[in-house]
């Protein structure tokens, strides 16, 4: 298979711009799509503002910034993900929205081109079956922030072939990335670990176990996370962490993967954390201040 040069990622979102960011510092060529002009340029400004932090801790040189913003280019017509060697959907953790992403894209591909997909929880298979080359499909699971963080989680659908996975492989390893083989169960590894013990804080914080600031700095202090579990939610996106739960919860039919009900109302307010600027703190202060 020729060298992945260019480099399709579909939602310009926390988790588009940071594969569209480290991509670009590795040398490929980058077409970002979103349904929203807005969100590309928002994306854009962000990835600059990443770059020039990078710059300014001295961890790359000004060079490298203007060449990886040159190698972005942005918008919202899906017909220029033709030119990409591999595309990876990055939009809302919603099957149905990915299950119609990768309807409209698939007659717009080259024929060898590699379709992978960032999804916190979903099955690769099923979202394989819907593209006509579940053999050439793959899930690229980076995680968040995507500049700072080692890994990549590869999750084979049970279609996948040796060629795919060893091009995606090599890729994450391109981008500077470790890479770590997941099977195709729901939620893969980082999730299946991580998610439920975030919705265990939130029932604990639902109980009256701890305030949100007890339990983040039980979790700081307490078993070194750089993050409390709430904050991390916040910084994770609420909506993404409910939309994980519920996969788990459906597909495993275990009652332990249940949603917090307070999860699930902060969600239904709008409350996603740091995206919209109220979660289990409210963004508009500084520092961030506990709502509960
Ligand atoms: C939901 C899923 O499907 C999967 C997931 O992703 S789950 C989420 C996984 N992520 C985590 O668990 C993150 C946990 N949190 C952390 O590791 C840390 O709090 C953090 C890395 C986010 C921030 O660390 P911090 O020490 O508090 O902040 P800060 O000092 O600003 O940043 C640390 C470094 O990262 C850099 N950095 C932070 N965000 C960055 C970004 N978006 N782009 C580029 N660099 C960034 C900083 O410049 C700094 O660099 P140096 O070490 O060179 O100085
Ligand atoms: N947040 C995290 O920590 C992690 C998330 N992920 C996964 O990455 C994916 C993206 O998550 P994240 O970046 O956090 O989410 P965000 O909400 O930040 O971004 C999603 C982006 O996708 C856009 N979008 C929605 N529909 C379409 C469409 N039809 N075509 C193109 N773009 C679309 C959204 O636009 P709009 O705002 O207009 O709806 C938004 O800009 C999800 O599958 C998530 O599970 C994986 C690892 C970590």
């Amino acid at each position: 298979m020729a060298e992945i040069s260019t480099l399709g990622v579909i939602g310009a979102g926390q988790m588009g711009n940071g594969i569209a960011h480290v991509a670009a510092l590795a040398g490929l060529d980058v077409v970002l799509v979103d349904v929203k002009a807005e969100a590309v340029e928002k994306a854009r400004a962000t990835i600059a503002r990443n770059l020039a932090r990078q710059v300014s801790k001295g961890s790359i040189e000004a060079s490298a910034r203007d060449a990886a913003l040159d190698r972005i280019r942005g918008g919202t017509e899906m017909a220029a993900l033709s030119a990409a060697d591999l595309v990876i959907e990055a939009a809302t953790e919603r099957e149905d929205l990915k299950v119609s992403i990768f309807r409209q894209v698939v007659p717009l591909l080259k024929p060898e081109a590699i379709l992978a997909s960032n999804t916190s929880s979903i099955s690769i298979t099923r979202l394989a079956a819907v593209t006509d080359r579940p053999h050439r499909f793959i899930g690229m699971h980076f995680m968040n922030p995507v500049p700072v963080m080692k890994l990549v989680e590869i999750i084979r659908g049970i279609a996948t072939d040796e060629e795919t996975f060893n091009a995606v492989q090599q890729l994450a390893e391109r981008m500077g990335k470790t890479t770590a083989v997941a099977q195709d169960f729901p939620a893969f590894i980082v999730n299946r670990v991580l998610i439920p013990m975030i919705n265990e804080a939130v029932y604990a914080l639902q109980e009256g176990v701890g305030d949100v600031r007890s339990i983040d700095a039980a979790m700081k202090l307490g078993a070194a996370h750089p993050m409390g579990p709430l904050e991390l939610g916040d910084f994770i996106g609420l909506d993404t962490c409910l939309a994980i739960m519920r996969v788990l919860h459906a597909e495993m039919g275990d009652s332990k993967y249940r949603p917090s009900p307070l999860l699930v109302k902060h969600v239904e307010a709008g409350w996603l954390g740091r995206k919209s600027g109220r979660g289990f703190y409210d963004y508009s202060q500084d520092p961030p201040r506990p709502t509960r």
